[in-house]
């Protein structure tokens, strides 16, 4: 019975082939020859036998694209250049020398057989020689140059990438030249008798038989049509192409020029600052005048509130219009205001406003003069205005109100001139137009309409499909559609919110940079009455896409690393640096990565806040984040309970009733500026600290909109242990870089899509309204450290913004600690020391690790031990040195 074998269904085969039941019978005949059966069953096996499933191999490339993409890349490029480049001067020098040597050679090369010349003068050699005679003499004559002109385009083409033209355009023009300039030196060198051709056998002949047969006049008319042919078809690109060049060089010279101007600028801030230090040293008479003007500007006297109303109102109008949705600018970055006269004339105008004490009046020196823009100056400068109606750098007190500072922003000039126009290759876009349709047509989904629409780095094709077609079905072609068109960032939105049509967005092959100052100059950014400000970038229809922090009102920013997060929160802070004033914003950076904030830490005295008695204002100490992230938590409880008392319902309603006069700075009441948190690398804070850091930061990002606090996180491990869903629920504003996989996409934006984007600053941003790409702006870090030196040449006075003490809570003081007296010893005080001693590293985090206690309860330790001569003092991040052995620090214990 072991022919059988083959269809028990016990045997895994037969198993899983097909059950038995359904088996033909077997034949005696079967059984009788072996060979037969055997040959038998492999036919039954092989039709009952379930398809295996085929392993996925990767289809072929076929050769036409192959060889296509091999012609096209880089390396195929370089050396077609170098080969039309070294040729062209080669044919340059043998053309040079044809006129010193054609005479000589004529005679040799027409009497010899290539390869046996003997004496050739051209320094091209017997090559050089017969090529020039070929082309000069017996061809187009001088228009041969033509030539020589067209070798060096296409190899600089190639090779650099410039001057930039079509191949086949510039070609077929070239080949006009070459005939064009050929005929006329032909018919004016027809008299010559000369041993050369001047315009080659074809101008030559070609003009004989012209003034045989039209005589000289119609040669001569026929010779005028051409030369006006030529210029029309030829020389116009070339004259467009030099008055190109002359604009770009006067665009130079123009920088140049506000370069200067700001050179000039700053040596005039240098002086000023000079004579405000020379003001701190002015008599003591002058002094006294100072406080006594002081007195008589006192603000509130606890018992004339009516008094406090004298201060400056500061203008709100910025604060009139409420509108949560982020403003995608209906101009492009090219509408641009001219805000950078304007700027200069802020500048002038809180200058020129005589000030109540001229030992402070910076030195009035007219900046612009240019009678157009006063009336632009007028609106511009309220702010400022009011500020210099009472400015007085002396007034020791303004309780925060903001104007309290002359403050200039950075000028634009500070950031890089960046792309204007975006385009794309006309032939590209037709191209991938074609390979969409075609695409779309083998999947069965025929389409009504296409239309693209060109974006910094990615262009946008809108579909209409035909009627009845799955729009699902489309959906599931994203890849199919990116092996078609061979490109990288391609991504559906199918369907497009608000139009009925669908959206393939693919990545341009010569993407462009949006510089950070066409966004900040932008009349969108410029004319914005958001409260915080932050210009991203520019969207695929090429408008500036704006966001108001204040409304988002937390953002989280998350993406692999190299995919342009450090740019885009360099981005977000810039784009708040050109509108708040230091009175009016304040920054916490933590910065764990500790480089990509350090130059920030110019402006502390202006813009960051930090808690009492920290050193640096820039975090990256992690022992002191989560004292910082508490003191935070206070801040925000003394800002509601101060809002409280005033009866106002969020920041603004309270800091109007500050600048009306309406609240008593003996009570505590301010002007709170805003604050905003930086944290990059949150990954690293919640890996060391975990609830620590995400419980305030949790509560922070729950309350502390109202009162004027907003929350930035960046992690570039979109992971769900590092996006919980506590900080996932308070941060509904959300940024997405590239990141590699789906999953990580869905992480922080709820969807996929993020790991389509081709990096480089391409972001989704989803923010309450439907998700939105945009190419983030670029500021390099010499930017930002531009915009930094120039806010910090800026006298002012408050210092860094000082947050609360952090409050110890109870399970941090628990163990034995009594309050801050470090000579009472922690219980864990011995241990920890001898711990330190034999591993010979103290570090706070690793303390708050091992043994499980706050960041408050192991500083304090720290301290303790540094207060007992066992470790050194802190040295911002880094681990405390050791300063004992074991021997010495047992009799410390003992003693
Ligand atoms: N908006 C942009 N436009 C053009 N290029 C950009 C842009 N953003 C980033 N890049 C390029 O990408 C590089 C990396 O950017 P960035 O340093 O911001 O990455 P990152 O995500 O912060 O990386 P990491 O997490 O490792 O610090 C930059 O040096 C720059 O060349």
């Amino acid at each position: 019975m072991k022919a059988y074998d083959t269809f028990n269904p016990n045997i895994p085969d037969a198993e899983e082939v097909i059950p038995a039941p359904t088996l033909p019978p077997v034949s005696e005949e079967l059984r009788q020859s072996e060979p037969k059966r055997k040959e038998k069953k492999e036919t039954v096996k092989r039709v009952v036998k379930k398809p295996e499933p085929k392993t996925k191999r990767a289809p072929a490339e076929p050769l036409v694209p192959k060889i296509k993409r091999w012609v096209g890349s880089q390396t195929t490029r370089w050396i077609l250049g170098l080969f039309l480049g070294f040729f062209a001067v080669y044919l340059g020098f043998s053309f040079l020398s044809y006129f010193t040597s054609c005479i000589k050679d004529q005679s040799e090369i027409n009497n010899t057989q290539i390869g046996l010349s003997g004496d050739i003068s051209n320094v091209g050699g017997e090559g050089g020689a017969r090529i020039a005679e070929f082309l000069i003499n017996e061809s187009f004559g001088l228009g041969s140059f033509v030539i020589v002109l067209w070798l060096v385009a296409m190899s600089l083409k190639q090779l650099v990438g410039k001057p930039r033209f079509k191949s086949v355009d510039f070609t077929i023009k070239s080949i006009v030249a070459l005939v064009t300039v050929s005929l006329i030196i032909g018919l004016l060198t027809i008299g010559f008798n000369t041993q050369v051709n001047w315009g080659g056998y074809h101008g030559r002949y070609v003009n004989e038989f012209i003034v045989h047969f039209f005589g000289w006049t119609g040669a001569i008319i026929l010779c005028m049509f051409l030369v006006g042919c030529f210029f029309v078809i030829c020389l116009r690109d070339f004259i467009n192409w030099i008055l190109r060049l002359k604009r770009a060089r006067d665009a130079r010279r123009k920088v140049e020029a506000e370069k200067r101007a700001i050179q000039r600028e700053r040596e005039r801030e240098i002086e000023e600052m000079r004579r405000y230090e020379d003001a701190d040293a002015v008599p003591d008479a002058v002094e006294e005048m100072v406080e006594s003007d002081d007195d008589a500007q006192v603000v509130f006297n606890g018992e004339e509130p009516g008094l406090y109303s004298t201060l400056p109102d500061f203008d709100d109008t910025e604060y009139s219009i409420e509108d949560d949705a982020p403003i995608v600018s209906e101009h492009s970055p090219k509408e641009q205001t001219r805000t950078e006269a304007v700027t200069e004339n802020r500048t002038s105008s809180v200058e020129t406003t005589p000030a109540p004490e001229p030992i402070v009046t910076p030195n009035p020196e007219p900046v612009d003069d240019n009678p157009d823009l006063e009336e632009e100056e007028d609106d511009m400068i309220v702010n400022v205005n009011s500020i210099s109606q009472v400015e007085t750098p002396h007034l020791p007190d303004n309780h925060g109100l903001p104007g309290a500072h002359p403050y200039k922003f950075p000028p634009f000039e500070i950031l890089r001139e960046g792309v204007v126009k975006v385009s794309v290759d006309a032939e590209e876009q037709l191209e991938n137009k074609e390979k969409i349709k075609k695409t779309l047509l083998d999947f069965g989904i025929p389409i009504l309409s296409i239309e693209a629409t060109v974006g910094p780095t990615v262009t946008l094709y809108e579909i209409v499909p035909d009627k009845g077609v799955r729009i699902a079905k489309i959906r599931n072609l994203v890849d199919d559609i990116a092996l078609s068109l061979s490109a990288e960032g391609v991504r559906i939105i199918a369907p497009i919110p608000g139009k009925g049509t669908v959206g393939i967005e693919v990545a341009n092959k010569d993407p462009q940079t949006v510089s950070m100052r066409t966004i900040i100059k932008s009349k969108a950014y410029q004319e914005t009455k958001y409260k915080l400000p932050i210009a991203m970038g520019s969207t695929i229809s090429n408008d500036v896409y704006i966001a108001d922090l204040a409304k988002m009102p937390h953002l989280l920013v998350a993406g692999a690393t190299g995919q342009g997060k450090s740019v885009g929160l360099n981005a977000i802070i810039a784009s708040l640096l050109y509108r708040k004033t230091p009175d009016e914003l304040k920054f916490v950076m933590i910065d764990p990565k500790m480089v990509e904030f350090s130059l920030y830490a110019k402006i502390e005295a202006h813009y960051l806040a930090k808690i009492p008695g920290a050193e640096d204002a820039i975090i990256t100490d992690m022992d002191k984040v989560v004292a910082t992230l508490s003191s935070l938590c206070v801040e925000m409880d003394n800002r509601y309970q101060l809002l409280k008392e005033a009866h106002a319902r969020n920041l603004i309603e309270y800091n109007d009733k500050i600048k009306a006069g309406k609240l008593n700075p003996l009570e505590g009441h301010r002007f709170f500026p805003y604050i905003v948190v930086v944290v990059d690398e949150f990954s690293d804070l919640i890996m060391t600290a975990g609830k620590e850091v995400e419980i305030p930061i949790a509560r922070l990002a729950q309350k502390a909109r109202a009162v004027g606090m907003h929350v930035i996180i960046a992690t570039q491990r979109p992971s769900t242990n590092v996006i919980t869903g506590i900080i996932k629920a308070n941060f509904p504003a959300r940024i997405a870089f590239k990141v590699s996989s789906g999953v990580d996409s869905k992480t922080i934006l709820d969807t996929t899509g993020a790991q389509q984007l081709i990096g480089r600053g391409d972001m989704l941003i989803s923010n309450s309204s439907p998700m939105v790409r945009v190419q983030c702006a670029f500021i390099d870090t010499p930017e930002v450290e531009e915009i930094c030196d120039y806010i910090a040449r800026q006298p002012y006075g408050q210092g860094a913004y000082e947050l609360p003490d952090p409050v110890v809570t109870g399970s941090e003081s628990e163990g034995g600690e009594s309050g801050n007296n470090f000579g009472d010893k922690d219980a864990l005080f011995e241990e920890v020391a001898r711990l330190i001693v034999s591993s010979n590293t103290a570090s706070t985090s690793s303390l708050q690790r091992r043994y499980s206690i706050g960041y408050n309860r192991a500083g304090k330790i720290m301290d303790q031990l540094e207060a007992a001569g066992i470790v050194g003092p802190a040295h911002g991040g880094k681990p405390r040195s050791v300063l004992v052995d074991a021997v010495t620090l047992e009799s410390i214990l003992n003693g």
